[in-house]
This record gives structure tokens, C-alpha cells and sequence, in this order.
């Protein structure tokens, strides 16, 4: 495989992330981009990238084109379709689209381990945001309470968001749950603490201006830790789709998140 391109279809190529991913795929010698899927017809969003066909459905598009990869920075919604039409076609997904259920990414785990084809969803493609998450999971054990503020464009369609729920996720694994704050603590305006992930508050903002943001805040005893991570723009996520492309292409389950392949 390390002999010739790795032939990507991209899904959401008109997107804020699809077009940072077209030119990736671009300046990268052994990707090619083979074919695009978006869900408007290319003669109604006048989109084109050269001689690569735009398809607007997916079953079509993975049975026509011959590729290795898919990769999907649409909507949660379109995503879980993509991503299992995709196994079905033995096509690789590496999924950056957010608002997946642990239940969904069990079921997709299954399925690509029954394909023994590689798979990967991940909430957060920054290397910096996988290191926030890393050392909130390393100071988790040494803070009983923490919440955590998530701060992202006005576009986005999910609360909270992916890298926010992974974050819980990771840190729930290494400290017993923990019901915060106040024991007798009540809200008099309904979500002012957050939603909860196995105990953890979690609070989203989104204003127009920001890109995506996240601070994890740890309280203890006479101190507080607080790691923080900011995407100021959107090519930080190119070296994770591109690691993650390459790494696709070497397994046989779904990895969910970058950490699980960054030691
Ligand atoms: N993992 C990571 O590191 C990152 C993940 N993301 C996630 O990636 C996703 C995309 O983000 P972003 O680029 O900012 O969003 P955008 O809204 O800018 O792009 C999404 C694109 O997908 C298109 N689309 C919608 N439905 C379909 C479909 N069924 N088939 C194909 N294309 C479709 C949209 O078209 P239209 O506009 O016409 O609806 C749009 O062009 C989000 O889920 C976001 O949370 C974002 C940044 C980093
Ligand atoms: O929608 C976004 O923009 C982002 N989504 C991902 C998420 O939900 O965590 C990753 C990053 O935060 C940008």
C-alpha cells in the first residue's frame, strides 16, 4: 500500500472542514481525492473540484468509484449513514463528523470488526486538543471535581461537543462517578450547571466569532488547574485527518479518538 496513492472520497467537501480537507488531500503526494459526496446536486451548488465526480448518493457513489478511504466532515446525521454504507462497500471511514452515541460507535465497532476493516471516528483532530484531553485524563486523578467549558462557532449543530463528550469520557474512565457540588444544590433557571456526563458538568457557548475552544477546570483543595485548548483556525486539524487517513488503511477495528494512536 505504501507504493501508491491512498484514493479518498470526501463527503461534505463544501464544508468549512471539507474545504480545508480538499487541500490537504491537494499537497499530500500519496493521497488522491477520487470522487466527492455532498447532498446537493453539483448544478445547484456550482461546486466542482476539476474532473472528480460529485455524487449525491452514497450507496451510488462508493459502488461506482473505486477508493480506499472515506473521509466525512458533514453532519451527524448524514455521517452514521455514510459510515456504515461505507463498510457495507468496504470502503475505510475516517469520520471527523461529531455527534456520534457511545451505543452508535459500539454498533459501528462490531460491524467494522466484522468486515475486519479499519474504521475511525475522531471527535477532535488537533493535536493539541488530543493533549488536553490526554492531561485532563493524567490530572483527573488527582482532582475529584472537575467541569468542563466548551466554546465553539455559532454554526454548530451539536451540544456539547465531540472533543467535550470525549473528554468526559476519558476521564470518567480513570475516577469513580461523583455527584458535584452542593448535595442539596438546585437550579432556579433550568441548565444553569451544565448537562452531566457520569457526574461531569459540561457547558457549551457558541457565539459567532469563535472557532473551538475548550477548558477543562479542576477544583481541589485551596486550587484549581485549568487546560485549556484553542483552534484559532481550522488547519489545525490537517496533520490528524491526515495521520488518521494513514493509520485507516493499516486496521482491522474502529478506533475512537486520536489518543488511541498517538503514544
Ligand atoms: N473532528 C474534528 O477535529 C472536527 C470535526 N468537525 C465536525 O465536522 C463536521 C463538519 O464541520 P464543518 O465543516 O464546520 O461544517 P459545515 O457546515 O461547514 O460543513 C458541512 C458540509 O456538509 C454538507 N452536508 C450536509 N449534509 C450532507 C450529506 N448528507 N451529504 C454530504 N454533505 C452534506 C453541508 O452542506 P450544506 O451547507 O448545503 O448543508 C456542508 O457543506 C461537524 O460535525 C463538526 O462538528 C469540525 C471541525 C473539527
Ligand atoms: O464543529 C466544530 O467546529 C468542531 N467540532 C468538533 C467537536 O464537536 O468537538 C471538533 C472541534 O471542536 C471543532
Amino acid at each position: 500500500m505504501a507504493n501508491r496513492d491512498i484514493r479518498i472520497i470526501l463527503a461534505g467537501p463544501r464544508g468549512k472542514m471539507g474545504a480545508s480537507a480538499r487541500n490537504l488531500i491537494a499537497n499530500t503526494a500519496h493521497f488522491s481525492l477520487v470522487a466527492c459526496l455532498d447532498h446537493k446536486p453539483a448544478t445547484e451548488t456550482h461546486f466542482s473540484e476539476g474532473e472528480v465526480p460529485v455524487y449525491t448518493d452514497a450507496a451510488h457513489c462508493f459502488s461506482e468509484v473505486e477508493a480506499d478511504v472515506l473521509i466525512d466532515l458533514t453532519t451527524p446525521r448524514a455521517a452514521k449513514n455514510h459510515l456504515e454504507t461505507a463498510l457495507d462497500h468496504h470502503l475505510r471511514p475516517v469520520v471527523g463528523t461529531t455527534g456520534f452515541t457511545d451505543d452508535e460507535i459500539e454498533q459501528l465497532r462490531e460491524k467494522a470488526e466484522t468486515k475486519s476493516l479499519g474504521a475511525m471516528i475522531v471527535p477532535n483532530f488537533a493535536i493539541g486538543a488530543v493533549l488536553m484531553m490526554k492531561f485532563s485524563q493524567m490530572a483527573a486523578r488527582f482532582f475529584d471535581d472537575v467541569e468542563i467549558i466548551e466554546r465553539h462557532h455559532d454554526r454548530k449543530l451539536d451540544a456539547p461537543s465531540g472533543t467535550a463528550l470525549k473528554t468526559a469520557n476519558l476521564i470518567s474512565g480513570v475516577r469513580a462517578e461523583k455527584k458535584q457540588g452542593h448535595p442539596d444544590e438546585s437550579e432556579t433557571l433550568e441548565g444553569a450547571r451544565g448537562g452531566q456526563v457520569e457526574g461531569i458538568p459540561i457547558h457549551s457557548v457558541r457565539l459567532p466569532g469563535l472557532v473551538a475552544h475548550q477548558e477543562v477546570v479542576f477544583g481541589g483543595s485551596g486550587q484549581t488547574l485549568m487546560i485549556r485548548h484553542d483552534s484559532i483556525d481550522r488547519g489545525s486539524f490537517m496533520p490528524g485527518v491526515k495521520l488518521a487517513v494513514e493509520t485507516v488503511m493499516t486496521t482491522k477495528t474502529l478506533v475512537y479518538g486520536l489518543e488511541q494512536i498517538i503514544e
